[in-house]
C-alpha cells in the first residue's frame, strides 16, 4: 500500500535569522571604532558570539541587549592583550577575519576553536600574512588552528588569492588598513563584498574594480549604528523547503539581496521556482526586500564556474531540491565545500544515499539524479555530522515523510537558532 500521509504545507510570514557575514563585521568594525556604535537586528548566533567575546577579553564593552548589540570601544590604541586563550567556537569567518585584524595590532593572541575549525585550512590567510611581515605560528607550521599572532609592524601587498574567498580578501584587506603603504587583493572570481561595501560606513575608504580591493594603511575606524537584514543563507531552507512541500506559500520578510550572495535565487529560479521578490529597498548599503515563495515543479540545475561564490553555503539545501527536481542535476568547482565546517560533499551525499537517492561524487562537487514523484522512505535517521547547514537541510526531509529524524540538530544554534521554531510556525500557517 503506498504512503500517503503529508505533513502540512508550509503557509504564512517569518523573519529568518539576520546575516551572520554582515553581523560579524559591524561587531569587528564597532570594537575598532573609539565610542559607541548600536547594532540592531544582529545574528545572535554562536558563530557571532564567539566574535563578541574576543573583543570583550581585549577590554571592549559589548552588551547584548533584546535585539541590539551595544559596543563602546576605546578605539584601536585601547584594545588590550587578551589575558587568555581566543576561543572561537566553530567559526571560520571570525578566525580568518580575526587573523587579519590580530596581525595589524601591537598584542600577543593566541587563537583556537572547536574540533570542526581545528580541522580546517588557515594557510590561505596565514601565508599572506606573513607576507606583510605579521609573526603568526601554528600546528602543521601554520596551516591549523591552534595559532598564536604577534602583530604590528605590516608593510601592504599586492596579493592574488587563489581561491574566491571572502575570509581571505576581508583579512587582508583589515590587516592592511593597519599596514605601510597600500595592499591589492585580487580573486579569481568575485566572492561576497559585505568588506567593501561596510568599510566606508565605518569611515575607512577602500578601492574596488573588478575583481580587485585595494586599501591604504593609516586609516579610522568611525563609530556607526547599522542595522543587520535577514540572511539569505538562512532564508535558503525556507526558499526549498516551499518549493517542494506541495500546497505552499511562504513570504520571508526584510531578507539581504547583495548580488554577490544571491546564486541561490538565480538557480531556484533557473529550476522554475516560483519566487516574487518585493518592496526591493537599500539598508545601510544592503540591498533588502521580501520574498515570496509558492510550491512550483523543478527542473534540474547546473552550478559551476562564477556562480559558486555566489551560493557556496546553500549548496546543501540546493541538494534537497534538487532530488524533487526532474532530471539530473549537476554542481562542479566547488572543491571549497570540502573545507567547511565539514567536507559538505561527503556529507551532503551520505544524507541523500541513506534515503536512497542516486547520486555520484566528483572531487570538485556531485549529481543528484532527481524525481518530483520521489516518495521517501519512512524511519530513517539522517545526521548533522556536527555542520550546521547539513543538519537543517537534512531536516527539510522530514517535512515531506513520517519519521524521519536527524541526529546533531543542536548545532544549528550556530547560524539559526531558532530554525525549528519558524519551520513549525509554517507549518501552522501562521504569521509571527
Ligand atoms: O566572509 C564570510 O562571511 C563568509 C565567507 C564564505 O567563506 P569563504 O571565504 O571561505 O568562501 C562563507 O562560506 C562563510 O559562511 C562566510
Ligand atoms: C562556512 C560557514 O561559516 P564559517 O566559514 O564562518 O565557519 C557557513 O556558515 O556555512
Amino acid at each position: 500500500m503506498s504512503d500517503i500521509w503529508r505533513k502540512p504545507m508550509l503557509k504564512g510570514t517569518i523573519a529568518v535569522a539576520s546575516d551572520k557575514s554582515i553581523t560579524h563585521r559591524a561587531i569587528m568594525f564597532s570594537s575598532l571604532a573609539q565610542g559607541q556604535s548600536i547594532i540592531s537586528n544582529p545574528l545572535m548566533g554562536d558563530d557571532n558570539i564567539s566574535t563578541c567575546k574576543a573583543f570583550q577579553a581585549m577590554g571592549v564593552d559589548v552588551q547584548l541587549v533584546h535585539n541590539a548589540i551595544i559596543i563602546n570601544s576605546p578605539g584601536v590604541d585601547g584594545l588590550r592583550e587578551a589575558e587568555d586563550v581566543l576561543d572561537f567556537g566553530n567559526s571560520g569567518t571570525t578566525t580568518r577575519l580575526m587573523l587579519g585584524i590580530l596581525s595589524g595590532l601591537p598584542l600577543f593572541s593566541v587563537i583556537t576553536g572547536d574540533q570542526y575549525l581545528r580541522k580546517r585550512p588557515m594557510m590561505r590567510v596565514i601565508d599572506p600574512l606573513r607576507q606583510m611581515g605579521a609573526r603568526i605560528d601554528g600546528r602543521d607550521g601554520g596551516r591549523l588552528l591552534p595559532a598564536s599572532v604577534r602583530g604590528g609592524d605590516l608593510q601592504g601587498i599586492t596579493y592574488h588569492s587563489p581561491v574566491a574567498s571572502a575570509q581571505v580578501k576581508s583579512a587582508l584587506v583589515l590587516a592592511g588598513i593597519f599596514a605601510r603603504g597600500t595592499t591589492v587583493v585580487s580573486e579569481p572570481e568575485i566572492s561576497r563584498d559585505h568588506t567593501e561595501r561596510m568599510l566606508p560606513f565605518y569611515g575607512v575608504g577602500v578601492k574596488v574594480e573588478g575583481k580587485t580591493v585595494s586599501v591604504t594603511g593609516g586609516q579610522r575606524f568611525e563609530p556607526r549604528n547599522m542595522e543587520v537584514p535577514g540572511d539569505i543563507s538562512s532564508a535558503a531552507f525556507f526558499l526549498v523547503a516551499a518549493s517542494v512541500v506541495p500546497g505552499s506559500q511562504v513570504t520571508l520578510s526584510n531578507v539581504g539581496i547583495n548580488p554577490t550572495r544571491t546564486g541561490v535565487l538565480d538557480i531556484l529560479q533557473q529550476m522554475g521556482a516560483d519566487i516574487r521578490l518585493e518592496n526591493q529597498r537599500l539598508v545601510c548599503g544592503e540591498p533588502v526586500c521580501d520574498i515570496v515563495i509558492t510550491h512550483a515543479p523543478l527542473e534540474a540545475a547546473h552550478i559551476f564556474g562564477e556562480m559558486v561564490p555566489r551560493l557556496i553555503d546553500e549548496i546543501p539545501a540546493l541538494a534537497v531540491a534538487m532530488c524533487f527536481a526532474r532530471g539530473k542535476s549537476i554542481v562542479k568547482d566547488a572543491k571549497e565545500l570540502r573545507v567547511k565546517e565539514t567536507d559538505r560533499i561527503v556529507t551532503t551525499l551520505a544524507n541523500l544515499k541513506a534515503l536512497g537517492v542516486e547520486v555520484e561524487e566528483y572531487e570538485d562537487g556531485f549529481a543528484v539524479t532527481g524525481n518530483p514523484d520521489f516518495q521517501l522512505p519512512s524511519g530513517v535517521t539522517l545526521d548533522s555530522y556536527g555542520d550546521h547547514r547539513i543538519g537543517m537541510s537534512a531536516y527539510l526531509f522530514s517535512l515531506l515523510q513520517r519519521n524521519i529524524i536527524v541526529d546533531g540538530m543542536e548545532c544549528v544554534s550556530v547560524s539559526f537558532p531558532n530554525f525549528q521554531k519558524f519551520l513549525a510556525q509554517l507549518q501552522r500557517g501562521g504569521d509571527q
